[in-house]
């Protein structure tokens, strides 16, 4: 009796997470060439980002208490202490009842904590009539805001998003050690199987859709693809050429002949190339059952179903986080959705889409989207973000505990 043993997709999952971890040893590349690869370092921020506190607004650097209870009818007036030019230390000690004209992006004086706007402020000579109070640290980011010295930034087993690069250029790392792109090698199995590009097929004779299909799907998972051709259904020759992209590859890729038939030597072929050999063969899903998984020392090789639309669903189910684990990705990391429950109310203004960044926790079996609120100056608060949550324009803001569509970032 043959598939006797067959696992659930569950128990497969199981089976990818604990037998695999990157096959090759991690490299040091620039930051513009590590987009989407997976950090092998835990990056510790060696400086404090921003580096001095600025201002976010064009307008007046000023003591937040001197404004206290200014409004339109009743203007604070202060006296106006020269301008602070854009990447120039600000020099001048700003005293109380002063201010300073600033831009945004400018250094915050010493003796200031907080900017008017210039939309809420007249210049009349040297005097500035305030019309609008403000509180401690409104309209700038204070040095450290974004990243503390000595914290950890980002931890291995992340995928470089670009937000993540933008941190590590913030924090004047200029390279970050990753894990190589896994290599992937495809082999279509079977005698009925001709190349794509036959013009005129024999009777009997079908065209390799798995090489392409499987091959566009791996480079899709940031995989780089060796395209093995096709064998025919002889052991010897199918087992030869599998044992030649086996030695190149991380990860053999075998698309038919995993069923039970007479000529479906897939199962044998994988358990040939080394121990411990076969791990699963038949998994209860439909379309996909007859998928094979084993491993070599420490590679995997899978076995696809001949059935192109079973062969790319099992490549989603299965490889796709085989691909991920090998590239370095925590098992851990790779189970997110798209639907969670938020967890707390967030009020909205009608008429405005707000975007909320949203870090995703796992309480039980349900997903929950926490808000990461920061001034949209900040990069971090991207980083620590999974994904965002759309409060829609029509809607008033979302109660704790409501589904919502998390957009996962990439
Ligand atoms: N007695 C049983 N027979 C079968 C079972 C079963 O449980 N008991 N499972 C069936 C299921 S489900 C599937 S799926 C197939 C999988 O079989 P194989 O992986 O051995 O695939 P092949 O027989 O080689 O091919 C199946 C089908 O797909 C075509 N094919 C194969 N490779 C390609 C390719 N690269 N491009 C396009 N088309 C391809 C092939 O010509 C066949 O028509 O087993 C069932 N049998
Ligand atoms: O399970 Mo098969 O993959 O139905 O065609």
């Amino acid at each position: 009796m043959k598939f006797f043993n067959v696992k659930t997709v569950a128990e497969t999952l199981e089976v990818i997470a604990r037998q695999f971890a990157p096959v090759r040893q991690p490299v040091t590349l620039p930051l513009g060439e590590a987009l989407g690869l997976v950090l092998a370092e835990d990056v510790i921020s060696a400086e404090q980002v921003p580096h001095f506190s600025r201002s976010t607004v064009d307008g007046y650097a000023v003591r937040a208490k001197d404004t206290y209870g200014a409004s339109d009818s009743l203007p604070a007036f202060l006296d106006i202490q020269g301008k602070i030019e854009m990447g120039k230390i600000a020099g001048l000690l700003l005293r109380e009842g002063q201010a300073q004209a600033i831009p945004t992006g400018g250094m915050i004086p010493d003796g200031a904590d907080s900017v008017v706007m210039i939309e809420h402020v007249e210049e009349v000579g040297d005097l500035l009539n305030v019309f609008r109070q403000v509180s401690p640290g409104e309209n700038m980011i204070r040095a450290g805001d974004d990243v503390q010295t000595g914290e950890l930034v980002m931890a291995a087993g992340q995928r470089l998003r670009p937000q993540d690069l933008g941190v590590l250029a913030a924090i004047g790392k200029t390279s970050v050690s990753v894990y190589p792109r896994p290599i992937v090698a495809i082999l279509s199995t079977g005698d009925e199987i001709v190349p794509s590009d036959k013009q005129e097929l024999a009777p009997g004779e079908i065209r390799d859709i798995n090489s392409m299909t499987i091959g566009a799907a791996a480079r899709a998972c940031g995989a780089e693809v060796i395209e093995g051709g096709i064998v025919q259904d002889d052991f010897d020759a199918f087992f030869s050429r599998a044992q030649e992209l086996f030695q190149q590859a991380d990860l053999l890729l075998l698309s038919g002949g995993s069923s039970v038939g007479t000529r479906d030597y897939t199962e044998r072929v994988m358990q040939s190339l080394g121990d411990p050999g076969v791990l699963v063969h038949g998994v209860s899903i439909k379309p996909g059952k007859p998928t094979i998984l084993a491993k070599a020392g420490e590679k995997p090789i899978m076995g696809l179903p001949g059935h192109p639309a079973s062969a790319l669903i099992i490549f989603h189910l299965f490889t796709a986080p085989l691909i991920a684990q090998l590239e370095g990705v925590l098992p851990s990391h790779l189970d997110k959705r798209i639907m969670a429950r938020i967890s707390r109310n967030i009020p909205s203004a009608v008429g405005r889409s707000d975007y909320v960044r949203v870090k995703l926790e796992k309480r039980g079996e349900e997903w929950w989207a926490q808000p990461v609120f920061g001034k949209s100056g900040l990069i971090s608060t991207l980083v620590k973000s999974d994904g965002m949550v759309e409060i829609a324009a029509n809607k008033e803001g979302i109660m704790e505990g409501e589904f919502v569509r998390v957009h996962l970032f990439h």
